[in-house]
């Protein structure tokens, strides 16, 4: 049985250069035994190095890789328990799939007898029983991936690196996959790593999300947590939608952003500080227009099947609500929020940095000025 609470693998202070460039620098990372972790970020932030560090197909140019306390840096790919199913599945075309999945365990040296008895328990694990002597050329790609699962799974492997392997796949049957994937990592206990740059796949699969983005962790947590408590700014923006704003932590419980002060639940930032104000586009109540809310007018509206979508213009900037009531363009409306919607987190290096959904003004940078004067704060934003 898997010891949720006991690392199987673990990253201390992984460097990888490719060409003289660092992309991982000091990465640390412990995975826990049975867990379906997920790598998430933007292409090109160093998720398959990861993954590749891992397989042992990388070597890194300093830091260890220990598997259940064992260092395995030196450890060619074959010899780690570890197995890899890449984007492409790299199944063997010539052969059909009976062969294809009982090639590792015949490289193993395995009897005819256990071969044909772990086929078909896998053929049945992947629901593709009656299969067995099918071409791989006349499988769809929905099959073509369950048999490279097949084929991962017969080696026994303690942890499986899933290299996006559901992106070449059409919308219906990815969502279906996934389904599949989480209940053959429930069934099997198997520890997955899984990565992806989709980040509804990362929240409706694992346990845990890794969110990555230039080499570094932004975050790693539940899938609730990175969603509803981002740690910053990059976090908010990657995962959801988000309206992000600059605002003033006036003190605790409080901040001021977009010409009103709210209580929020958040302290500890000290008085009178700059921080990023992050607020879900669902979590916004749409009231009627006041001098007690934030005011804006509607500019464009979306039906979305269970919600409408609309941008505001408030004071020059778009705000993005979701609401199950239809608002036409033109409509001024209010805005309202209570202290849970109001997520308030550090200045990041990433702040300023969304084009989208970020407000901020020069109305907006006085406010704060005059608030920190008043206040008696330092005035130096
Ligand atoms: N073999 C290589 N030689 C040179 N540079 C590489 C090599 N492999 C990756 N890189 C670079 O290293 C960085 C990280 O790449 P990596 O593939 O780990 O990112 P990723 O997050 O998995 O991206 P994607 O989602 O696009 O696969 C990128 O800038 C990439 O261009």
């Amino acid at each position: 049985m898997n010891n949720p609470n006991s690392t199987i693998i673990s990253l201390k202070d992984i460097t990888v250069s490719y060409d003289g460039e660092q992309v991982l620098k000091g990465f640390c990372l412990d995975i826990r035994d049975g867990e379906f972790l997920t790598l998430l970020g933007p292409s090109g932030c160093g998720k398959t190095t990861v993954l590749r560090t891992i397989g042992g197909f990388i070597r890194p140019d300093a830091g260890e890789v220990f598997f259940n306390g064992k260092n395995i840096t030196a450890l060619p790919p074959h010899k780690r328990e570890v197995n890899t199913i890449f984007q492409k599945y790299a199944l063997f075309p010539h052969l059909n799939v009976y062969d294809n999945i009982a090639f590792g365990m015949r490289l193993k040296g395995k009897s005819e007898g256990e071969v044909k008895d772990a086929v078909h328990k896998m053929l049945a694990l992947v629901n593709l029983s009656g299969y067995a002597h099918r071409g791989i050329g006349q499988l769809s790609g929905g099959q073509q991936q369950r048999v490279a699962m097949a084929r991962a799974l017969a080696n026994e492997p303690k942890v499986l690196l899933l290299d996006e392997p559901l992106s070449a796949l059409d919308l219906k049957l990815r969502k279906d996959m996934q389904v599949e994937l989480k209940k053959l990592q429930q069934q099997t206990g198997i520890t997955f790593v899984f990565v992806t740059h989709d980040q509804e796949e990362a929240l409706s699969m694992s346990d845990r999300v890794v969110v990555m983005d230039g080499g570094d962790i932004q975050q790693i947590g539940s899938p609730t947590d990175i969603y509803n408590e981002p740690e910053n700014a990059f976090v908010a923006d990657f995962i959801g939608e988000s309206n992000i704003l600059d605002g003033l932590m006036v003190r605790d419980f409080e901040v001021k952003f977009a010409g009103h002060r709210f209580k929020c639940l958040d302290k500890g930032f000290g008085d009178n500080i700059p921080v990023d104000v992050v607020i879900r586009p669902e979590d916004i109540d749409v009231v009627e227009p006041d001098s007690t809310h934030i005011t804006g007018e509607v500019t464009n509206v979306t039906f979305k099947g269970v919600h409408y979508e609309i941008i505001v213009d408030v004071a020059g900037f778009k705000w993005m609500i979701q609401s199950t009531d239809y608002r036409a363009v033109g409509d001024r409306i209010g805005l309202s929020l209570t202290p849970d919607d109001i997520h308030v987190m550090a200045k990041s290096q990433y702040s300023g940095m969304f084009g989208d959904y970020s407000t901020f003004s020069d109305e907006m940078e006085e406010d704060i000025n005059q608030t920190a004067e008043q206040e008696g704060g330092d005035d130096e934003n």
